[in-house]
């Protein structure tokens, strides 16, 4: 699992760190400068760093632990690896952006290395203050230091086309909002310019995050200078995971300057004195859980696998309500989805032509009614219109019925106990009572926009996609449940921590791939729903699971090519056992 922390939380974790006289600086500047010379020395004959593709996906990649002299060991190494490759970086540009902050420290102490080292190193101060120690060492080795006041923008452009490699120290946790002029404009047209560049940009690493984007939220404000690797200190931010802010920030390489290690709530609560699990943090609600991102790793813990013990019935029984005669793919592929994850038996509920269409493509699915575990509802059913009322071949009065059972407004006699659901499509225009955490809205966002709307929020699907934590979170605080926003990064946000998930390529978003989801989580909810009714937190991290096991499925089917929503179903039992063998 990796957890970002807030901007508060980091310096919390500072304070006594620095106290002690830890040289935290030193290390962030070290580790950056390393990478640095890493992504510089590696560059090809034609100079430019490699590996820069633009809009190219991002992901997050951990170093090493400190070493005993208190230095990161794997950088340590490299380190060694690079002396003997030394004459690569000699003669190299690079171009530091410097505000003036310890952002802007950890990037001139990061210069000076550079310098050190001989690169032609040039320090932009975007503000008249600076950090007074990194701008003498940065001297003492030799760097330039010029002042956005004197030079102007049009001329740090032409510099920066001139360089091997940018580093941005405008801003680092320390950033209140947009990005204020003189580096706003700085940024903006930094930004426009690299559009307009192409391959020819250098190679542009972030210093801790992206100056400009919402630390704690993952929001956009203002001009922000995408980057092709963040180096970020200490720990995570919610901003590197969350849309729209972490499409800026390339690969994002953790370095760790010495924060106590924290592994989920328990060793957060052991650091900060927290017992429940709940504490301030990141984003819009101070009520809220943390951001944190479900990893391979955490899958096997999670995945309803079955015991020698169990018969089909103990493992979990799906029900889908899906398809209607006019969209009966969606039918197939939810099936398809809930079967190929491996629970002990799916019922389909439709109309009889779709059933057939079902049993072509899955015959283990049984179309007759019984007892579920679990829903999963609507894919494929249209939105109910208000003027025609239910229709779609009954399936809307059949999820109506799905509903009462999951909300509890039908007696546990009738329905067998608290029931978990998937809730998708068409049916999350059928809510009509508060729901429980253990049912999950899967919206995409215009889904999210519409259901909003209807809850008497003003926003749209451009509104939601700008700030997709705090929609994500408004919607679960006013529905109840566990809500689920897909998109290339999908957000799920229930009662405590909040779940951001890169798992899918770009290939993903094709018509049907929604209904692979609903069907993979309907399982995961059947074969465990027990514990969902019983840890309202445990509903969100299942559903980080399905995204994690979906996303990976459509890599595997598409291998780097068009990937069909079915093909995504096909690839989940593959998926699963490779996650649960490693
Ligand atoms: N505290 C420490 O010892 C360490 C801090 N570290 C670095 O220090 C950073 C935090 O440093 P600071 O707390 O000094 O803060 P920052 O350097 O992130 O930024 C604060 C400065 O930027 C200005 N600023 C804030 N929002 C702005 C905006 N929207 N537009 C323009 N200017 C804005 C503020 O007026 C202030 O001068 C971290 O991100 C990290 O890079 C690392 O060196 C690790 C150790
Ligand atoms: N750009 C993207 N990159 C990766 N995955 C994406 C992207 N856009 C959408 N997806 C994923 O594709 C799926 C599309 O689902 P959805 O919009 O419900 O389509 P449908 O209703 O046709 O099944 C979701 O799992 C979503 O997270
Ligand atoms: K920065």
């Amino acid at each position: 699992m990796k957890d970002a922390w807030s901007s508060d939380e980091v310096r919390k974790a500072e304070e006594p760190l620095i106290a002690a006289g830890e040289p935290l600086m030193a290390r962030a500047a070290y580790a950056l400068a390393q990478t640095v010379l890493r992504e510089v020395g590696a560059r090809p004959a034609d100079g430019r760093a490699p590996g820069y593709r633009p809009g190219r996906p991002s992901g997050t990649r951990l170093r090493g632990s400190l070493g005993s002299d208190g230095l990161p060991g794997r950088a340590r190494a490299r380190a060694r690896r690079m002396a003997g490759s030394r004459g690569d970086v000699r003669g190299a540009q690079a171009l530091l952006l410097v505000g003036p902050g310890n952002n802007g420290g950890d990037t001139l102490f990061a210069g000076a290395h550079l310098a050190r080292r001989g690169m032609r190193v040039t320090a932009v101060l975007a503000s008249t203050r600076a950090h007074e120690d990194g701008l003498a060492a940065f001297r003492v080795a030799g760097g330039k230091v010029l002042t956005l006041a004197d030079i102007r923008v049009p001329s740090v452009v032409r510099s920066a086309l001139e360089s091997d490699v940018i580093l941005d120290g405008l801003v680092g946790v320390g950033a209140r909002g947009a990005l204020r002029p003189p580096a706003g404009g700085l940024v903006r047209t930094l930004a426009e310019a690299r559009e307009t560049a192409g391959e020819r940009w250098p190679y542009t690493v972030a210093v801790d995050i992206p100056s400009g984007i919402g630390v704690d939220d993952g929001v956009v404000l203002g001009p922000v200078l995408p980057a092709d690797r963040t180096v970020t200190f200490g720990a995570l931010k919610p901003g590197l995971l969350l849309p729209p802010a972490a499409h800026l920030a390339g690969e994002v390489e953790l370095i760790d300057v010495g924060f106590p290690p924290v592994s989920g709530s328990e060793g957060w609560g052991a650091i900060w004195g927290v017992t429940t699990g709940r504490h301030a943090m990141a984003g819009t609600d101070p009520a809220a859980g943390r951001v944190r991102r479900v990893e391979p790793a955490d899958v096997a813990a999670l995945w309803p696998t079955p015991s020698p013990h169990d018969h089909k019935y103990t493992r979990g029984v799906v029900g889908v309500i899906a398809g209607t005669t006019t969209y009966p793919g969606a039918a197939v592929l939810a099936t398809s989805g809930a079967v190929l994850a491996g629970p002990g038996m799916v019922r389909y509920l439709g109309p009889e032509a779709v059933g057939s269409r079902v049993l072509l493509e899955r015959p283990e699915v049984v179309v007759t009614g019984g007892r579920v575990q679990s829903w999963v509802l609507g894919p494929g059913v249209p939105a109910v219109d208000p003027e025609a009322g239910p229709d779609g071949d009954g399936q809307a009065r059949r999820i109506f019925g799905a509903l009462a059972a999951v909300t509890g407004v039908l007696s546990e006699d009738v329905t067998g106990g608290k029931m978990p659901a998937v809730i998708d499509a068409g049916a999350l225009t059928m809510l009509e009572h508060r729901l429980p955490a253990w049912a999950v809205l899967t919206p995409h966002a215009g889904e999210l926009a519409e259901l909003l709307q209807g809850l008497g929020h003003d926003v749209d699907r451009a509104a939601v996609e700008a700030q997709p934590l705090h929609w994500v979170r408004t919607a679960h605080q006013a529905t109840g449940a566990t809500v689920l926003l897909k998109g290339a990064i999908t957000v799920v946000a229930g009662p405590g921590d909040a779940y951001a998930q890169a798992d899918a390529p770009a290939w993903t978003a094709t018509a049907g791939a929604g209904d692979v989801l609903a069907g993979i989580l309907g399982t995961l909810l059947a074969g465990r729903s027990a514990d969902v009714v019983e840890d309202e937190t445990l509903a969100a991290r299942l559903a980080a699971v399905a995204v994690l096991v979906h996303g990976r499925a459509a890599a595997r089917a598409s291998a780097g090519g068009p990937v069909a929503a079915l093909e995504i179903a096909r690839a989940v039992p593959a998926v699963v056992a490779e996650l649960l063998r490693d």
